[in-house]
C-alpha cells in the first residue's frame, strides 16, 4: 500500500496543512511534512472532508443490473466523494434474508470502491404483512442494523410497533418511508396548486406528516430508534421538531433534490422530475433548508434511485419515481449551504456515520483516524453531463446544469478510489 502526501490542503475549511496517509490511516498532519516514498497530491485550494456517508442508496443489484450494479453504484459514490453507502432493500429478490444481505455486502467488498452496508427489509417481500428475519440479518456477516421497506411504507401500526420492539434488542433502527398509502392512491405529484392546474392526482403533504406523527409516538412508546427517510414537507419538520424536543429517539434525512427543486418542474411533464416523495413547494424547500441548518433534520441522504431508460423516458404516469443523486449531492449541498464546511461534514459524513454505526467513517482527517476522506475543489463550476456519469442510469434532474464544486480525490482506507477527478479502477 503506497503512502500519499496531500500538501497544503484545508481540512474542513481550516488553515492549510499537509496530510500524510500511510497504512490506511492519517499518519501525520502539519505544515512542511516530507515523505520521500509518498505520492504527492497537491492540495492547494482544496478542502479535505471526512469521506461522505450515504444512508440511502439504491444499488439495484440483485435484480435490476441494467439500471445499476453494486460496482457501478459504488463507482458513482466514490466519484461523488463517498466512502460508505447504505444499500436499500428493494432489490429483486428483496433483501429480506441473511442470504441476500450477505450477497450485497460481499459484492460491495469485491468492488472495493466504497463500504457497502446493506439495509434489510422490515417485512417479507416489502409486502407489509409479516416481519422479515431481522435477527438473522443482524447476525449475518453483513451485520445489518438498519431496516427499511423504502419504496413502501410500513403502514400497519402493529407491525411497525413490533419492528421497533424487535430491533431494540441490538440498538437497531427502523428507517421509515413515511407515506400513508390510502392518501396517495394514484398520486403522481405533490398535491397543490400545480397539480390542480396540470390535472394530475396529488400526493398530499399530510400523507407523510401523519405517518411521521404516528411513528414518533410509537418510537417514544417503545423507546426505540426511528429514522425518517426523505423528509419533504414543512409540516413534517414541525412534527420532528416537537418529537425531538420531547427526547424521542428519532433522526431524519432530506435529499438534495428536495433542498433544491420544486413541484413546478412537473409543468415540463418530464418524468425525470417524478420522485417519491414528490418535489414540493418553495415554502417546503425553505423549511427543509432551515431544518437542516438547525439540526431538526440530521443528515443529507441521496435516495440515489437509478432507473433504466424505458422506465423513465415514457409518459409521466407510467414512469418510475426516482432520481440519481450520488455524483451530484456534494455540489447541491454547496449550492444550498454555501462553503459551510463544518456543517457539510456534519450532515453528510459525521452524523450519517454515527446513525449507521459505521465507526471507521465520519472522522475529520487527524492523526490516527482511518484515511477515509475526500478532496473537494470548491472553485470549479462543473456542467453535469448525463453521458459522463458513472451510474448505469441517466435519470439526473441536473442535466446540463452548472453546479459548484468538483470531487478531486477520494480515499478509502488510505487507497485512492478517485484521483484527478477520475475513478482509479
Ligand atoms: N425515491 C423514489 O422515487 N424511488 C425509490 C423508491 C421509492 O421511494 O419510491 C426507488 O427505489 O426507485
Amino acid at each position: 500500500m503506497s503512502p500519499y502526501l496531500i500538501t497544503n490542503v484545508s481540512v474542513v475549511g481550516a488553515a492549510p496543512t499537509d496530510l500524510l496517509i500511510r497504512d490506511g490511516v492519517v499518519a501525520q498532519t502539519g505544515a512542511g511534512l516530507t515523505a520521500p516514498d509518498a505520492t504527492v497530491v497537491d492540495g492547494t485550494g482544496l478542502v479535505a472532508l471526512p469521506g461522505l456517508v450515504d444512508l440511502h442508496t439504491h444499488l439495484r443489484e440483485p435484480g435490476r443490473e441494467d439500471a445499476e450494479t453494486v460496482e457501478s453504484g459504488s463507482r458513482a459514490a466514490a466519484l461523488g466523494g463517498y466512502t460508505a453507502v447504505c444499500a436499500m432493500a428493494n432489490t429483486s429478490p428483496v433483501a429480506d434474508t441473511a442470504g441476500v444481505v450477505e450477497q450485497v455486502w460481499r459484492l460491495g467488498r469485491e468492488s472495493g470502491l466504497v463500504d457497502v452496508q446493506p439495509i434489510g427489509a422490515v417485512t417479507v417481500g416489502l409486502a407489509g404483512e409479516r416481519l422479515a428475519e431481522l435477527g438473522a440479518m443482524a447476525d449475518s456477516a453483513a451485520r445489518v442494523r438498519i431496516f427499511s421497506d423504502d419504496g413502501h411504507c410500513v403502514a400497519d401500526p402493529k407491525l411497525m410497533r413490533r419492528a421497533l420492539e424487535y430491533v431494540k434488542a441490538f440498538d437497531g433502527i427502523i428507517a421509515q418511508h413515511a407515506e400513508e398509502p390510502r392518501l396517495t392512491e394514484g398520486a403522481q405529484m405533490h398535491e397543490g396548486e400545480v397539480s390542480t392546474r396540470l390535472g394530475l392526482t396529488g400526493w398530499p403533504a399530510v400523507a407523510e406528516e401523519a405517518i411521521i406523527a404516528r411513528d414518533v409516538l410509537l418510537a417514544e412508546h417503545v423507546g426505540s430508534r426511528l429514522h425518517v427517510c426523505h423528509v419533504s414537507t414543512a409540516g413534517s419538520v414541525e412534527v420532528l421538531r416537537q418529537a425531538k424536543a420531547r427526547g424521542v429517539r428519532v433522526t431524519a434525512e432530506v435529499t438534495p433534490h428536495h433542498l433544491l427543486l420544486t413541484d413546478t418542474r412537473a409543468e415540463t411533464y418530464d418524468p425525470v422530475y417524478k420522485v417519491n416523495p414528490p418535489l414540493r413547494t418553495a415554502a417546503d424547500v425553505a423549511a427543509l433548508r432551515a431544518a437542516l441548518v438547525d439540526g431538526v433534520i440530521d443528515i443529507i441522504a441521496t435516495d440515489h434511485a437509478p432507473h433504466a431508460v424505458e422506465d423513465k423516458e415514457c409518459e409521466w404516469a407510467y414512469a418510475r419515481p426516482g432520481m440519481l443523486g450520488l455524483e451530484t449531492a456534494l455540489s447541491i449541498a454547496l449550492d444550498v449551504l454555501g462553503p459551510r464546511w463544518d456543517l457539510i461534514a456534519e450532515r453528510m459524513s459525521r452524523v450519517p456515520a454515527l446513525i449507521a454505526g459505521l465507526t471507521e467513517h465520519g472522522h475529520d482527517p487527524a492523526p490516527g483516524t482511518p484515511a477515509n476522506l475526500t478532496l473537494v475543489d470548491p472553485s470549479v463550476r462543473r456542467v453535469v453531463e448525463p453521458a459522463e456519469l458513472a451510474s448505469r442510469s441517466r435519470n439526473t434532474p441536473y442535466a446540463h446544469m452548472t453546479l459548484p464544486g468538483r470531487i478531486v480525490a477520494t480515499f478509502l482506507r488510505g487507497e485512492p478510489t478517485v484521483l484527478d477527478g477520475k475513478a482509479v479502477k
